[in-house]
C-alpha cells in the first residue's frame, strides 16, 4: 500500500531559515572581500589568465619584432640590411644588378593610395571571374594565369574578346608605371643600375582569405625562399592593395631570421621589397578574417629570364 507522507508546511520556519542562509552568504562574501587574501587570490587568476593569453597570442604568432606597422606612412625607404646569403654564387654574376647589398625595405612614397585603389579593383574584377576554391587566388595578367576551383585557366584563351570588358588600357599602363617605379626605388635602395635589372615571371595579383586550402597552391603560408621557388628572381617586391587589421586579420609578412620573426604589416600602397635569396626565408601569416590583396612584382638580373610588361591582347 502506499504510504502517505506527511507534509508539515511551516511558512515561518522555512522563512527564518531562509533568512538565515542568505545572512550566513552575505557575512562570508563581507569576510572574503575585507580579507586580504581575497583580493590576492583575484589578482594572481587575473594575472595568470593575462599570462596565458599573452604566451598563447605571441606562441600562435611566432613574432618578435615588427618592422613597420599599417599605421605607420614610411617615406623615405627603410632599409633593413642583412648579410647576403652564398646563393648568388651558385648563379652567373650580372655587373649594376646582382645583390652586392642584401636585405629587405619598405616605403609607403612609391604608390599612392587612390592608384593602390584602381588596382585593387582591378584585382577584384579579374579574380571575381573565377577564383580557387580554396583561401588563395592568383591573376597573372602576363601569361594570364586565373585560378579557378583547383586549378588555372588562360584568361586570355577563356574569356576571349570579353577580356576587355573587365580590362582596360588604363589598367595595363597603371601597371607598367606602378612596376617602373618600383623598379627604380629598388636599383635606388640598393646601389643598381635599373636598366640591368628586368621584370620577371612569375608576376601576379593575390587574393588571400581564411577558406581552407582545397590544394597545395592555396597553403600560401609556407615558409619559402622566392630564389628557390621561382628560380629567375634577384629582388622580390611586393605591393599591397588592402590593409592589415582592417580588410584583414592575420595576412602579415613575416621574414624568419635565425633569431626571430620579423614582420612587415600590409598598408594599401606599401611596397615592401627585398633581395630574393635565403638571407629572406619568409612567409605570410594565414589569414584569420577579411580578404587581403596585394601584387608580387620580381626582378631578374638574368636578361633571359627578363619578360615585357602584360598587355592586353
Ligand atoms: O603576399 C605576400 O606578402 C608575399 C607573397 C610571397 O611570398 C610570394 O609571392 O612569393
Ligand atoms: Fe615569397
Amino acid at each position: 500500500m502506499p504510504t502517505q507522507r506527511r507534509v508539515n508546511v511551516k511558512p515561518t520556519d522555512s522563512n527564518g531559515i531562509e533568512k538565515k542562509i542568505k545572512r550566513g552568504n552575505a557575512q562570508r562574501q563581507a569576510s572574503f572581500w575585507k580579507r586580504p587574501l581575497g583580493y590576492l587570490l583575484v589578482l594572481i587568476t587575473l594575472g595568470a589568465c593575462f599570462v596565458l593569453g599573452w604566451l598563447y597570442v605571441s606562441w600562435d604568432n611566432e613574432i618578435t619584432e615588427t618592422l613597420v606597422r599599417q599605421g605607420e606612412v614610411v617615406q623615405k625607404p627603410r632599409l633593413f640590411k642583412v648579410e647576403c646569403s652564398e646563393d648568388y654564387d651558385s648563379y652567373k654574376r650580372y655587373p649594376g644588378c646582382t645583390p652586392q647589398i642584401c636585405g629587405r625595405a619598405v616605403t609607403d612614397a612609391v604608390v599612392t593610395h587612390e592608384e593602390a585603389h584602381v588596382l585593387r579593383r582591378l584585382a577584384e574584377r579579374g579574380l571575381s571571374l573565377a577564383g580557387s576554391d580554396g583561401g588563395a587566388s592568383i591573376l597573372d595578367l602576363h601569361s594570364g594565369a586565373l585560378s579557378m576551383g583547383k586549378q588555372f585557366v588562360n584568361i586570355y584563351r577563356y574569356f576571349g574578346e570579353q577580356i576587355k570588358e573587365v580590362f582596360s588600357e588604363e589598367d595595363f599602363q597603371l601597371y607598367r608605371v606602378v612596376r617602373a617605379r618600383i623598379q627604380a626605388v629598388i636599383a635606388e635602395t640598393f646601389g643598381l643600375d635599373p636598366s640591368r635589372m628586368y621584370l620577371t615571371k612569375p608576376t601576379f595579383f593575390s587574393r588571400m582569405n581564411s577558406t581552407e586550402a582545397k590544394t597545395t597552391h592555396d597553403e600560401y603560408w609556407h615558409p619559402h625562399i622566392d630564389k628557390v621557388t621561382y628560380g629567375s628572381f634577384d629582388y622580390t617586391s611586393l605591393l599591397y592593395l588592402s590593409d592589415y587589421g582592417r580588410d584583414f586579420g592575420g595576412g602579415r609578412f613575416i621574414f624568419m631570421d635565425a633569431d626571430g620573426n620579423r614582420t612587415v604589416e600590409p598598408r594599401a600602397g606599401r611596397v615592401s621589397f627585398f633581395s630574393s635569396g635565403s638571407e629572406n626565408l619568409h612567409r605570410v601569416e594565414k589569414v584569420w578574417w577579411g580578404t587581403r590583396f596585394a601584387i608580387t612584382v620580381s626582378f631578374t638580373c638574368d636578361p633571359d629570364h627578363a619578360i615585357a610588361d602584360p598587355t592586353l591582347p
